[in-house]
């Protein structure tokens, strides 16, 4: 069976809501990476190694990052060989097949929350100021509500960002759930030991932790993790059980050099990819599996409290090269 074929049959059997948000988000990324397809194809005759230029070059603007697009090219460049295609218009499936394969191979691909066996969950979010990390946290606990079934509380950990504590407990008011907070410029990790006492007293099943994005350097970043996840050890031996790196689709390259960057300072279980819905470059999946290999758990769809869908290759591949499949 051909890839596109088998794509939207596995499609099919998904939630219809699900592949509707994934289309519908990642319009932009698809739209200007098809016609660029298309165009290249009306082009050229047969392929050739100019060809092969200009695709790597639309790999490389979709944000697919230069290694990826260098892996990606090569095993299509094998596969033209092999097969002996000399249309590009055959090559529009191929591609999709090995972006696919190539994320799939050797990845962790869960996308479920590491949930404690018993006890409270702790799920730290961590990355740069304006990554979108308050609206995930009020997202996520939604989603956590809604699908888990589970009582959550949050606890606003940044208090270097103006305003960051308002907004969160403007987003827990919303749920009807518990904002623990402190003063602003306050000390973070006294908001999160309070925040696990009162997820204790509270007999909450998980607690969500803003940080801050900023502080006044990379070392004082890191001192403040590390005693934030002291903190969290003393009163949840297993916990944080999740650390989510929050990340900015729109921002690109910078975005995925600022997520190594994160990843050095602190162990990450997994990345939260926001606004892919406002960038015409969704490759930046595929570019964060290739510099990092850590599980993308969500996607940001869009601004509505429903948009943080849970990451899905099927559903991305289709979203991003369904105008491909004619
Ligand atoms: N379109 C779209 N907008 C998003 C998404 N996620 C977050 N946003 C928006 O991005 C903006 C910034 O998000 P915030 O959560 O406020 O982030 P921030 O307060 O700037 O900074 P941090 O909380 O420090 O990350 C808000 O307007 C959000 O609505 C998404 O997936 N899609």
């Amino acid at each position: 069976m051909g890839f596109f074929k088998s794509i939207k049959e596995a499609i099919v059997g998904k939630s219809a809501k699900t592949n509707e948000k994934y289309v519908a988000g990642l319009d932009k990324s698809s739209e200007t990476f098809s016609s660029r397809m298309n165009a290249l194809a009306a082009r050229y005759r047969e392929i050739d190694d100019n060809y092969f230029e200009e695709l790597e070059n639309i790999l490389i603007m979709s944000d697919v990052g230069v290694n990826m697009v260098m892996t990606i090219v090569d095993e299509i460049k094998k596969e033209v060989r092999l097969n002996n295609i000399k249309d590009p218009r055959e090559i529009n499936e191929i591609i999709a097949d090995k972006m696919f394969v190539i994320y799939a191979n050797d990845s962790i691909m869960t996308t479920k929350l590491n949930y404690a066996k018993e006890g409270l969950t702790v799920i730290l979010m961590v990355g740069v100021n304006g990554a979108g990390k308050t609206t995930t946290i009020g997202k996520l606990a939604h989603k956590i509500m809604e699908e888990d079934h589970k009582k959550v509380m949050v606890a606003a950990g940044d208090t270097f960002r103006a305003g960051a504590i308002d907004q969160l407990a403007v987003w827990a008011e919303r749920l009807g759930i518990e904002c623990v907070t402190g003063k602003e410029g306050g000390d973070p990790s006294s908001v999160i030991f309070d925040g696990l006492k009162r997820a204790k007293e509270a007999h909450a099943d998980v607690l969500i932790c803003d940080t801050a994005g900023r502080l006044q350097n990379k070392v004082g970043l890191m001192k403040e993790l590390e005693k934030m996840n002291r903190i969290i050890k003393r009163e949840v031996p297993d916990g944080p059980q999740e650390t989510l790196l929050v990340i900015d689709a729109t921002t690109g390259q910078n975005g995925v050099n600022q997520a190594v960057e994160f990843s050095k300072i602190t162990d990450i279980t997994g990345i939260v990819l926001t606004k892919m819905d406002g960038t015409a470059k969704g490759g930046i999946v595929l570019s964060i599996k290739d510099m990092l290999n850590i599980p993308v758990k969500f996607i940001g769809l869009g601004e509505k409290i429903d948009d943080l869908q849970e990451f899905d290759l099927e559903q991305y591949i289709y979203g991003l090269c369904h105008d491909l499949m004619g």
